[in-house]
């Protein structure tokens, strides 16, 4: 950024969550972001294309910590990842799962507040007890509707103090989750995100809807505001095309198990022949120079030689 407030290509720059906000209110468009969770998966997403990402919760606890997705990552392990993956391309805009905001009101404005200085665009927040577990599971269990509101309040507060400091870079898109519909039943699931909503929420996102009737009632009830679909291969909601999803009404839709899926079958079979036959088979033309280029070597040999230096002129 130069002194004039402007960037290099002489454009106002714009925010992360100014993006996300763009992409969700675009006419006829669902925005489809695939769940990364770390460094490689991220600049895979990036690669490919994507403008906008998902920092998956069940990725980070199990590429992180390598646990289940039932509550074990602390704010910390979660707010360091989505910063760190935030930062890889500030112009493509990352939404953080961010659970139960890990805690009472104070931990969750600490929460909210430690995402927006990383970054981040946009996180959703929920209404599963403290020890969750993944939405798509059995035996879930809610927190009752004032704690979830109470939630969601201190998330809006907190960016209110971020944007009173920072102005539009204290902003991030709150996004309101709830799990209700497995125990309470859809009416309570509405009724929930429509009060997320009127305390400050600005996009709402029913988890583990059961069919595609369902989807298109809450799109329809809370449009114009975002609704948000979540595709779990496997999980209880029936698959949906992007197109599918758009026509029900989601203007964003995020695939959280794409990469952890395709890592756990790629590498299962890589590391079943390496044990079977003492040897790996790589595709032709694969190098750690090819796999360091998706991380960014280029650019890290550009910036070496800006200051003069010659460390990596013969990489
Ligand atoms: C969206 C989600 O919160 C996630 O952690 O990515 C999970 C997905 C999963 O466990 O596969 C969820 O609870 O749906």
């Amino acid at each position: 950024m130069y002194g004039n407030g402007k960037t290099a290509n002489g454009l106002a720059p714009r925010t992360a969550a100014a993006r996300l906000r763009e992409l969700l209110h675009q006419d006829d468009h669902i925005t489809v972001c695939p769940g990364v969770y770390d460094g490689i998966t991220a600049r895979i997403a990036l690669q490919a294309g994507f403008d906008c990402l998902y920092m998956t919760g069940a990725g980070t606890a199990a590429s992180r910590l390598g646990m289940p997705d039932l509550g074990v990552v602390t704010m910390n392990d979660m707010a360091t990842n989505a910063a760190m993956i935030a930062s890889l391309d500030r112009t493509v805009p990352l939404i953080a799962d961010a659970d139960t905001g890990y805690g009472g009101p104070l931990m969750i404005s600490r929460t909210v507040k430690s995402y927006i200085a990383g970054g981040v665009a946009g996180l959703h927040l929920e209404d599963q007890v403290v020890s969750k577990r993944c939405g798509h599971l059995l035996g879930k269990e809610v927190v009752d509707q004032e704690t979830f509101i109470s939630r969601i309040r201190a998330a809006v507060i907190a960016r209110e103090e971020m944007r009173k400091d920072l102005g539009d870079a204290g902003d991030i898109v709150l996004i309101a989750r709830t799990d209700a519909l497995q125990a309470n039943g859809f009416e309570d699931a509405l009724q929930r995100l429509q009060e997320a909503i009127e305390a400050g929420a600005d996009v709402a996102f029913l988890e583990g809807p059961t069919n595609v009737e369902q989807c298109r009632i809450v799109c329809q009830k809370f449009a114009p505001i975002p609704v948000l679909l979540n595709m779990v291969p496997g999980g209880v909601t029936p698959t949906l095309t992007g197109n599918e999803a758009k026509e029900a009404g989601f203007k964003v839709m995020i695939h959280p198990g794409c990469m952890s899926f395709a890592v756990q079958q790629s590498c299962g079979e890589v590391v079943s022949e390496l044990k079977k036959t003492g040897a790996v088979k790589t595709p032709p033309g694969t190098s750690p120079r090819d796999f360091f280029t998706l991380c960014g070597l280029q650019e890290c040999i550009e910036l070496d030689k800006r200051v003069g230096g010659k460390a990596y002129s013969s990489v």
